[in-house]
């Protein structure tokens, strides 16, 4: 089977400036992916070059198997596409606009199914410019599932999001992900890239500086692990590779109070990575 997108040697500049420094990426059919980075990383700029939208200065780019340089409309209307930028049909209303989107597809979904899963059918007669952001951002989210896409791009996808539908919404990434959809994920929040994805990519200044699945990136699962536990003299706290022998040691048959132990969360690992790690 071949790659969703296979990228070798991406290199992208802008007068005066690399904003990607030779990435390789290589996403499988049916993976979730999340592109990780600071702001300016260059991951819009990535994505937007797989889309087709921004040409890269040098590099060999591959996306459901075709160049997105020379790829034509049956190619674009398998990619599913949720830009940072919201676009303007604000005076049509909601199912106006999804009814819209759907008819420049071959192989459209209900639009009202749509709408439903995206929970904007309260919603579905009001105008697109009357709706909050969160809303409209689950409007975009509508227009980027609606083809029906072999992949998806979701930039930011949850920026505005209140915390209960962005749960909801990770429902609905994760069903689209278990139906066989390709993802490609760019987000701020560790703990969306942490539930979400399959793999993960760090983008700090134009390039990959790590790769791997959250459980593992930058060595997580094998860093030392901090014990803490209180006894009679009070808070004691270990940095070990082994937890588990060093409590059975410690421990014996007696209770630990207050016992934890805790490994570095991604965002630990991730600011470490881009250099900002406390
Ligand atoms: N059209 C452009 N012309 C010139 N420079 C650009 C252009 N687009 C992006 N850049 C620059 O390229 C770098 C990468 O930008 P990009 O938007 O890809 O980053 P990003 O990782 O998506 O950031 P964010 O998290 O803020 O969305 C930045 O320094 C940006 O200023």
């Amino acid at each position: 089977m071949t790659s969703a997108v296979r990228v070798r040697g991406l290199r992208k500049e802008y007068p005066g400036q690399v904003a990607v420094d030779g990435i390789d990426l290589d996403i499988e059919r049916g993976e979730v992916f999340a592109l990780l980075g600071p702001n300016g990383a260059g991951k819009t700029t990535t994505v937007e070059i797989l889309e087709g939208y921004r040409r890269a200065t040098a590099g060999q780019i591959e996306v459901l198997g075709e160049d997105p340089r020379t790829a034509g409309r049956g190619w674009r209307s398998r990619l599913g596409i949720v830009l940072q930028t919201v676009n303007d049909a604000a005076q049509l209303t909601v199912a106006e606009t999804v009814r819209h989107f759907a008819r420049c597809y071959p192989n459209p979904r209900d639009p009202d199914e749509v709408i439903e899963q995206v929970e904007l059918t309260e919603k579905a007669r009001a105008r697109v410019r009357s709706l909050s952001g969160g809303q409209r951002r689950r409007l975009d989210v509508a227009l980027g599932i609606v083809g029906r896409p072999d992949l998806l791009f979701l930039d930011e996808p949850t920026t505005g999001f209140d915390p209960e539908v962005r749960r909801r919404f990770w429902d609905l990434i994760s069903g689209l992900a278990h139906g066989g959809t390709t993802i490609l994920l760019t987000t701020h929040y560790l703990d969306e890239a942490e539930v979400l994805a399959d793999r993960v990519a760090v983008l700090a200044a134009g390039r990959i500086v790590a790769e791997g699945t959250p459980a593992t990136l930058g060595d997580r699962d094998r860093a030392e692990a901090l014990v803490r536990w209180r006894d009679d003299n009070g808070y004691h706290e270990e940095r070990t590779p082994f937890p588990t022998k060093f409590i059975t040691q410690l421990a014996g048959d007696r209770e630990l109070a207050e016992l934890t132990v805790t490994r570095p969360s991604l965002e630990d690992v991730y600011l470490n990575l881009i250099g900002e790690g406390r």
